[in-house]
């Protein structure tokens, strides 16, 4: 997790070691797809799944689609002593009303979505086993203790398997939203700021990528490891970005807790050898 402050823009940072980002130059490291066979990625889980289950490495079966959004709230900035409670149009309360409407709304999506052509059953029911909605980032100005704020903003972060079902969450949250907002007399704004779409990890590669596991773990372990889980990722890779030249697959390795994006995440070493030798036996059977 890097959140970086300097300025500085990656093209700024290239062409400081005399590399020029031009059209041109950046078409030249272009891969053409027939001159690549395949990507395989290794990673960490960044999830629970597979200390659950006890094992150190799974294969991956596809990363779910993620849209990003960033909500801004106005309202009437005031005195905390001398408005009444009557009398506000507060973005605070408002904003928590909406954070609170998105987790219904992500928990139970098939109470909110309706069946109208747009969401079809089969959607719904793949929500139900991948949508995740996250606010992480919230500010609010001028934030002051005895100030009714102004303005608040967070970001919406929304990822699931199925493309359509996540447009449909994102069309009932900024639908709701406005209503919300209206009755709260605040102004709502609703920014789209990143989009992706789901990957299908190419089915092939992923069952390669499970049975080199299980020889792996067989050959380190002398044993039988049991049966190899296949995992989706909620969390993107840059296999989404090569899904667009070449098929892909990955694998994930366990890590402490199943947590990420924190100082406290953890794999071991010998979970780290294991993904080694998978890949090994991966290229083994490519021989
Ligand atoms: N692997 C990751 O954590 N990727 C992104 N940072 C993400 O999923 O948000």
């Amino acid at each position: 997790m890097c959140k970086c402050f300097s300025g500085v823009t990656v093209q700024g940072a290239l062409r400081s070691s005399s590399i020029e980002t031009t059209e041109e130059n950046l078409l030249q490291l272009k891969y053409e797809p027939e001159s690549v066979w395949g990507y395989v990625e290794v990673h960490i889980e960044q999830g629970p799944v597979l200390e659950n289950v006890g094992l150190p490495l799974g294969s991956v079966k596809g990363i779910a689609g993620q849209t990003r959004l960033k909500v801004t709230v106005k309202g009437t900035q005031g005195h905390a002593g001398t408005v009444p409670m009557n009398m506000r149009q507060d973005p605070m309360v408002a904003a928590a009303e909406l954070i609170v409407f998105l987790e219904s709304l992500c928990k139970q999506p098939d109470y909110y979505l309706s069946y109208d052509g747009q969401c079809t059953s089969s959607t719904v029911e793949s929500l139900a086993g991948s949508l995740v909605c996250t606010v992480g980032e919230i500010s609010t100005w001028p934030s002051a203790s005895n100030v009714i704020p102004g303005q608040v903003t967070f970001t919406v972060d929304v990822r699931a398997m199925d493309d359509s079902g996540r447009e449909a969450i994102i069309y009932e949250f900024s639908n709701r939203l406005y209503h919300m907002c209206d009755r709260r007399s605040v102004f709502c704004n609703v920014e789209r700021k990143h989009d992706a779409n789901a990957v299908v990890c190419d089915p092939g590669l992923s069952t390669q990528l499970k049975s080199a596991s299980y020889t792996a773990l067989k050959r380190i372990t002398g044993e039988d490891p049991g049966d190899v889980p296949v995992l989706m990722s909620g969390a993107g890779h840059d296999a989404m970005a090569m899904s667009h030249l070449t098929k892909v697959g990955m694998l994930f390795v366990r890590c402490r807790g199943g947590i990420s994006h924190s100082p406290a995440e953890h794999v071991l070493d010998d979970d780290v050898w294991a993904a080694g030798m998978a890949v090994l036996a991966f290229f083994e059977t490519l021989l």
